[in-house]
């Protein structure tokens, strides 16, 4: 229960963890001296041999004891919160900044329920463990000793006796360590499955109405709920059975340490006085370690979140390693890549391609073939793969993930537009643009005239903008991507299922920024992939053909198959006008 690597990760922490012992320890002293002044009280009166004087000191010594007690647990109560302060504020800055290393891709490795969980209810379990069992456990092993060393002057065998019994309560709680282990280990995963299943619901909770399929759902929420009460009560019948268990040692032990007190006072080896300290000072050797007790079980669900801190703060994000560049851009060179999300199914195979700097070009193929992977393997959101992506001769895992975001820009068929302000979305692009700019990039994406009528820049998103058209989304999206600047953009199916006029407008765009920038389009739509430099046509995983688009329609192979086939179907569909 001694975690040195937690205790590591807050060192700082320690100090006031001595300090809080400190101020117990002055606390259990000034008790102590109360006792000794009341047992002394008690005799005198007992044999009536008190003067007023003396009754004045001792009342004054209770007294002035009582006083210094209250302060110093007053003070172990602010020491033991600044404690847990420093863990709160160092874990979660330490999860924080690990979690920016991970990137964006941190939910391969982690769920989002998962770390919101251990970030949250973990670290205050964590805290528990330094505030308040850290500083118990010192104590408790400080307090009987010095009972033991001041009592054992006047009586050393019962003071052994007391002291003898106090191990009784660390092995009970040994002995329900290795229950409560298992247990906290089932409880947390329970406690994760359940948050994962909650997440997941609520986002997809519209589809579930569509569906009016939200009943099965509900039910297998409940059964998850179910389980995690069941191991909840596991958890509480464990703790009440073990605290029923300490308190039966720690008073029978003080039970015993009475009787041998009182053995020893009718063999009158000890005086009235004596026996009155023992007797009022005999659950004090063990209250401390029964205390130790009850915030064992805290702390051990502490242990069991903290596991799960170390683990993600262990995970390698490969991103810490990076390079940072501010400005990246040049030739794009893929040799014999390979990659796949499991280990058993390829999903890119040998693929090697060459992409100059500033050339437009466009990646092609069935649905699945794997276009948007490689996408995502040029912004370095997954690092497994064999073979080498390098970007002006450096490989793409060498840069830091800040260097790739600065200088590359994916515009997605789904992007996220946030609660907000348009200015706000458009900032998050680039903080030093103004508002000049701003309207600059709106009338590029077409978007200027609408945002206006709607109060301009400080037109308010809903969430998900839900207050905007798909096209909209697309275009505002794009007007987003404009600002950032980056030299590399990667248009992954961003004109899929909008409006023709936004369609229109992006693919504009795209030909604009082709030739300034290095551009690489990923489109289901051949038609608008035409112009492109070159054209790399995807099989299953594999690079089949590549080349403009009229060397592929003369080579008469899978692109121009289906350039064909889809020329044939727009042209049925819009009477052979639409189409490039
Ligand atoms: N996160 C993931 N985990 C596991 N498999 C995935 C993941 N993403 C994609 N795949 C699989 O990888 C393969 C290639 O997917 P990818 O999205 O790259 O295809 P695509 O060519 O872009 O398809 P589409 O044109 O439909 O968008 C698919 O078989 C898909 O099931």
């Amino acid at each position: 229960m001694m975690n040195k690597k937690l205790i590591s990760l807050v060192p700082d922490s320690m100090k006031f963890i001595v300090l809080t012992v400190l101020a117990n320890w002055i606390s259990l002293l000034f008790h102590i001296a109360s006792v000794f002044s009341i047992a002394y009280l008690i005799e005198s009166l007992f044999h009536g041999t008190i003067t007023a004087v003396d009754m004045l000191v001792v009342f004054t010594l209770i007294a002035v004891s009582i006083g210094i007690r209250y302060a110093a647990i007053i003070k172990s109560t602010a020491y033991s919160h600044i404690a847990s302060c420093e863990v709160k504020n160092k874990l979660r800055t330490l999860i924080y900044n690990k979690l920016l290393n991970l990137g964006i891709s941190y939910d391969e490795k982690l769920s989002t329920s998962h770390i919101v969980q251990i970030s949250g209810e973990g670290v205050e379990q964590i805290e528990v463990y330094f505030s308040k069992y850290l500083p118990q456990l010192f104590y408790s092993i400080l307090a009987p000793l010095t009972l033991f060393s001041i009592l054992s002057f006047i009586h050393l065998r019962v003071s052994l006796v007391l002291l003898v019994c106090v191990p009784l309560i660390p092995l009970s709680i040994i002995a329900v360590n290795k229950i409560s282990k298992r247990l906290f280990h089932k409880y947390w995963s329970s406690y994760t499955d359940l948050g994962d299943g909650f997440i997941d619901n609520l986002g997809g909770l519209v589809t579930l109405k569509i569906y009016q399929d939200d009943a099965y759902y509900n039910d297998k929420m409940n059964e998850n709920a179910e389980n995690f009460r069941k191991i909840t009560m596991s958890v509480l019948r464990m703790q009440l059975n073990s605290v029923t268990l300490m308190d039966l040692i720690a008073y029978g032990g003080a039970a015993v340490g009475i009787i041998f007190t009182l053995m020893a006072f009718s063999r009158q080896a000890i005086t009235l006085s004596q026996a009155v300290t023992f007797i009022l000072l005999a659950s004090e050797f063990f209250i401390p370690l029964r205390l130790l007790g009850s915030f064992f079980h805290i702390a051990m669900n502490g242990m069991a979140a903290a596991e799960k801190i170390m683990n993600l703060l262990a995970l390698d994000t490969g991103m810490e390693k990076g390079r940072d560049q501010a400005f990246i851009n040049g030739d794009i060179e893929i040799s014999n890549l390979s990659f796949g999300y499991t280990p058993e199914i390829e999903v890119l195979k040998d693929i090697s391609l060459h992409i100059p700097q500033n050339s437009f070009i466009s990646i092609v193929g069935e649905s699945g073939c794997g276009k948007s992977t490689i996408a995502a393997l040029l912004m370095g959101f997954h690092k497994n793969f064999n073979g080498s992506i390098k970007i002006n001769h450096t490989p793409v895992t060498a840069y830091t993930e800040k260097s790739i975001m600065q200088n590359m820009c994916i515009i997605r068929h789904q992007n996220y537009l946030f609660k907000g302000t348009v200015r706000e979305n458009l900032l998050i692009a680039n903080k030093e643009a103004t508002d000049t700019d701003l309207y600059h990039v709106l009338k590029k994406v077409n978007l200027y005239d609408f945002i206006m009528t709607r109060g301009g820049l400080d037109f308010i998103l809903h969430e998900n903008a839900s207050n905007l058209s798909g096209g909209q989304v697309q275009r505002l999206a794009l007007a987003r991507a404009l600002l950032h600047d980056a030299s590399i953009y990667i248009f992954d199916e961003a004109t899929s299922n909008i409006d023709i006029e936004s369609e229109n407008t992006i693919h504009k765009i795209i030909m604009e920024l082709s030739g300034v920038k290095t551009v690489i389009l990923i489109s289901h739509r051949l038609a608008n992939v035409v112009a492109s430099d070159t054209i790399f046509v995807l099989k299953e995983g594999r690079l089949v053909e590549q080349g403009d688009h009229h060397e592929l329609l003369q080579r008469a192979g899978t692109y121009s198959k289906l350039y064909t086939k889809q020329k044939a179907l727009e042209d049925l569909y819009t009477g052979g006008t639409h189409c490039a």
